[in-house]
């Protein structure tokens, strides 16, 4: 996506687009700071998610709101978690065996396959590994924030990202309460990326139990809520933090619960991953690609390694014969049919051979970075102007009042303020 500041030069460049591009369908989202849409675009007839930011823009040269165009998908892994879809005339959610009237949604009954669990969990691991190699870090992994579409996740909102070689201490306010890692509660804003693989391993519980893991009332409480299952952390790590906190702060030495208390029917190997994604101590705690090699993960990327042989097979017979699937989605879709594509003779690469072994092609996590080579979109159209080139991502760049200062670019983190999530407990 790019969106194209609306003065004359711009549109000399690319032609931009406007709020008559597109027709608006309903509402189906709204956060802090935006608000988000269902729209239809009238030059190619697809749908995409239109995010209107809140905060107007105002500066010497353009007035008007922002609007970024995305790509659209279904709904975020906490409506996904309650078991919900949106309801068609509004934006109450509601569950999935109702679409025409607004009634309170039931919830998920049933917890989900593990591997399903570990499978969503793979591509969030995947995709904070891209963001952390690239040196920049979310600071607000949560389930409202990451999008699911056909099982395919895809992490969204990096108006709360950083760079990983900024120094702390960072904005100490930040992050979801319940996601919140250790570090960013104890500490005046000592934390690093591993904040996010903590809060990552919340959404893994999260999604293991359809119950949010340390539903904190307030810091202390949030505190609390991890020391009642993971235990007061070692008294040298606590001197660690105290020595970056202006505040006094003691805690009783005491034992947790232990994780595997409350989910009982986890398997060894998921509760290994959890327990390092959850490791109190920040140097401790495994980093997001070391987590993508753990054993939990070990037939994800044994199927991975597979797909990928069979596409570099594919590619060296493509072309010879007729009716081979070009497409990365379209193996996929071959493989979940449980189709065996036995590849022994090249000539004839989709024989029915040992249809059972078919290798399980993973879908491909698009992960998008905010781009830095856009200064500060401006729209001089009061509801929306925006335009794209090729693939849209996932995710957009939050409104913010950093967007009518672009002389503070580089310092815009600093003044960043990230309300807490206040669900309502009987919305755990
Ligand atoms: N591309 C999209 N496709 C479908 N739904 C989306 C999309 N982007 C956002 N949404 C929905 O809108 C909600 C709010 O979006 P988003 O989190 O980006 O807004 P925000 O104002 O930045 O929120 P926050 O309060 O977390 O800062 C999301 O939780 C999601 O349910």
């Amino acid at each position: 996506m790019s969106l194209e500041r609306n003065s004359p030069r711009s549109e000399r460049r690319t032609p931009s687009l406007s709020h008559r591009d597109y027709r608006t369908i309903r509402k189906i989202g709204e956060g802090t700071f935006s608000e988000v849409m269902k729209v239809q675009s009238l030059r190619d007839g697809k749908h995409y998610a239109c995010k209107t930011m809140k905060q107007p823009i105002e500066s010497d040269k353009d007035t008007g709101t922002l609007s970024l165009i995305c790509e659209l998908m279904e709904m975020n892994i906490y409506e996904f978690i309650k078991g919900t879809v949106r309801c068609v005339c509004c934006v109450e959610v509601l569950h999935t065996e109702v679409n025409v009237s607004c009634v309170p949604p039931p919830g998920r009954q049933c917890p989900l396959a593990e591997s399903k669990v570990k499978h969503y969990m793979f591509q969030l691991c995947r995709s904070l590994d891209h963001m952390h190699s690239h040196g920049i870090f979310h600071r607000d992994v949560k389930p409202e924030n990451i999008l699911i579409k056909n099982d395919v996740l895809k992490l969204a909102d990096f108006g709360s990202c950083r760079s990983i070689f900024s120094r702390p201490p960072h904005t100490e306010y930040i992050s979801t309460r319940w996601y919140r890692a250790p570090e960013c509660l104890l500490t005046d804003g000592h934390y690093s990326q591993k904040m996010d693989v903590w809060s990552a391993g919340c959404v893994f519980f999260e999604i293991l139990s359809l119950s949010p893991l340390f539903p904190g009332r307030n810091e202390l409480d949030q505190v609390n809520k991890i020391h009642d299952v993971l235990g007061t952390p070692d008294i040298t790590l606590l001197q660690k933090f105290k020595q970056s906190r202006a505040m006094r702060f003691d805690f009783p030495p005491r034992k947790g619960c232990g994780i595997s208390h409350l989910i009982p029917q986890c398997s060894a190997a998921a509760l290994s991953l959890l327990h390092l994604m959850l490791t109190y101590d920040p140097e401790e705690r495994i980093s997001a690609r070391a987590a993508l090699q753990h054993p939990c993960f070990r037939d994800l990327r044994m199927s991975e390694r597979k797909a990928a042989s069979l596409r570099k097979a594919i590619g060296a017979v493509e072309g010879e014969s007729s009716g081979i699937p070009a497409s990365v989605d379209q193996l996929w879709r071959i493989a979940r049919q449980g189709r065996r594509q036995h590849l022994k003779h090249a000539g004839d690469p989709f024989s029915r051979r040992n249809a059972s072994h078919f290798p399980l092609e993973l879908p491909k996590l698009n992960v998008v970075v905010p781009t830095p080579s856009i200064p500060y979109p401006v729209s001089s159209f009061p509801a929306l102007t925006g335009s794209h080139r090729g693939s849209l991502p996932a995710i957009s760049k939050k409104c913010h009042p950093r967007l009518t200062k672009p002389k503070e670019e580089p310092h815009r983190f600093k003044s960043y303020y990230m309300p807490p999530l206040e669900r309502r407990p009987d919305e755990c």
